[in-house]
């Protein structure tokens, strides 16, 4: 369970956060959909103690994140390819992550296996460097390496942007599969109203830094998330004041 209390951030006293509290159960695939700039990104990075919160505090699993590491044992990440290294192969990359989560070979293996329809033959066993891999590729092996060791939280940022159409329907089944067999609580943000509302279970919208929306996923919230973005209002009893 991730906790939110009193959050803000500001940069040049400019609020761009501001969460007075929010939880996330665990088990939660938890979508975070809102325009440019509203607050996604920070957000994530103040869940993973990358950026330091003006106000409040984040707890995971009873963890301040800002006072202890020990959630990172339990954490898989992907924001930016920041999170991968670039002079490596992709083979070399995951083998290293592999060994900070503790498998072995046979855990690599069984993990990637998971993701041999996703990657296409254009991942392992490729002689090339991560950062020569394209946009979508090198997304790919981050959101792989993210979900190495079955964590019990996972943050993807914009994971299914620069996949292609095939890729996206591929992520759809491999996030909904990790669900099923793990119980793992997924935190997401997208502009693809399609995609997420297909594997969330609950639908939160930003705008300006504060939370405007907090829906759980029901037959009607793609067109009422749609509606809430386009101004146009279908027959889904659902108010977009
Ligand atoms: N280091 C920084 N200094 C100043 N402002 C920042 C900094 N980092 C982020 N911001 C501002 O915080 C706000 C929220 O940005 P953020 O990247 O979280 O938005 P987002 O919802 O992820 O947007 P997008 O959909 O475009 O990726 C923006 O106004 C951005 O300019």
């Amino acid at each position: 369970m991730i906790e939110i209390n009193s959050l803000i951030k500001a940069y040049n006293k400019e609020v761009v956060l501001n969460i007075p509290e929010l939880t996330i159960h665990q088990g939660e695939v938890f979508g975070l959909v809102g325009n440019n700039g509203a607050g996604k990104t920070t957000l994530f990075n103040l869940l993973l103690d990358l950026i330091v919160p003006s106000k409040g505090f984040v707890v995971s699993n009873q963890i301040k994140v800002q006072e202890s590491e020990d959630w990172k044992a339990f954490t898989g990440a992907f924001i930016d390819e920041s999170f991968t290294i670039g002079y490596l192969t992709a083979d070399e990359y995951l083998g290293f992550i592999a060994e900070l989560r503790e498998m072995n070979q046979a855990d690599l293996d069984q993990h990637l296996n998971r993701y041999t329809d996703f990657f296409n033959g254009e991942i392992r066993g490729k002689k090339k460097f991560i950062r020569d891999l394209s946009k979508g590729n090198q997304k790919k092996v981050g959101i792989a390496a993210a979900m190495m060791g079955n964590p019990e939280v996972v943050i993807l940022d914009e994971p299914f942007a620069n996949l292609d159409p095939g890729s996206q329907f591929k992520l759809r089944q491999l996030i909904k599969d990790q669900t099923a067999d793990f119980g793992t609580t997924f935190l997401i943000s997208s502009h693809n109203l399609d995609n997420i509302t297909d594997v969330c279970s609950r639908i939160v919208i930003l705008e300006k830094g504060q939370v405007v929306k907090d829906v759980p996923k029901t037959a009607t919230t793609l067109k009422e998330i749609e509606a809430f973005f386009t101004g146009v209002k279908e027959e889904v009893g659902f108010s977009i004041d």
